[in-house]
């Protein structure tokens, strides 16, 4: 994974024509009803037409059944699948091996001992995205709540480990996220919104922007 900037829960035509104008090389479609980004079958397969050709077009899923992901995959034909929920090694296998598409799987971290569980997937999983762990209050949504984890705990890492960085990033901190993590991916959704589920086309610039001239510095 070299130097890639996915925008996650677009839901309008204008934002996401925002991000590909931005040059947004994934775009995110959100699958989970509770979430304010979600988006339905006959939108999601509009945006994905939309950016068919123009950037990675990923689908999000949390915990979901086959008929969901045959649903999803159906309408929106995404070039990747990022799951964020619990699900298993063998269940991303699983899903691997039925849809035919390279997975993402995601992982919580809060804290070291989070990051042990990566090495169940090494050779399951298409890509690593490390997330924030969700509060722990219940109507918190497994991702997407705009909060940084402590990103030092990402220095011991096996530099040549790949994975796409996200949690609370903006374009405010994005720089500073892939200095400290080098980090040759980003991911954000609520760091570039007005409020939750409503993206500002000019962060979304912004973000794409801080991005790329912090991946042009060099990593000593
Ligand atoms: O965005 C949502 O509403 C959402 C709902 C359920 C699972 C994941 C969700 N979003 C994930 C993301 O948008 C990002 O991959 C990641 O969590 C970063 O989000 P943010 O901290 O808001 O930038």
């Amino acid at each position: 994974m070299n130097h890639l900037v996915k925008i996650c829960g677009l839901s309008t035509p204008e934002t996401l024509d925002a991000a590909l104008q931005a040059g947004a090389d994934l775009v995110g479609f959100v699958r989970f009803a509770k979430s304010p980004r979600h988006v339905d079958l006959a939108l999601g397969q509009k945006l994905s037409a939309q950016a068919k050709g123009r950037a990675q077009r990923v689908v999000l899923l949390v915990d979901a059944d086959d008929v969901a992901i045959a649903d999803a995959v159906e309408a929106l034909a995404p070039d990747l699948l990022q799951l964020h929920g619990h699900e298993t090694p063998e269940r991303v296998a699983a899903i691997r091996a039925r849809f035919g598409r390279p997975v993402m799987k995601v992982f919580g971290i809060a804290e070291a001992a989070d990051l042990a569980v990566l090495d169940a997937y090494s050779d399951i999983a298409d890509h690593f995205l490390l997330d924030a762990k969700p509060p722990p209050i219940a109507e918190a949504l497994p991702g997407g709540n705009g909060l940084p984890f402590d990103w030092r705990l990402l220095t011991g890492l096996d530099p040549r480990l790949s994975f796409m960085l996200s949690g609370g990033l903006n374009p405010g901190n994005v720089a500073e996220a892939i200095r400290l993590t080098r980090a040759r991916a980003v991911d954000v959704s609520s760091g570039v919104e007005i409020k939750p589920g409503v993206k500002d086309p000019v962060k979304i610039e912004a973000f794409v922007k801080a991005a790329r001239a912090a991946f042009a510095v060099p990593v000593l």
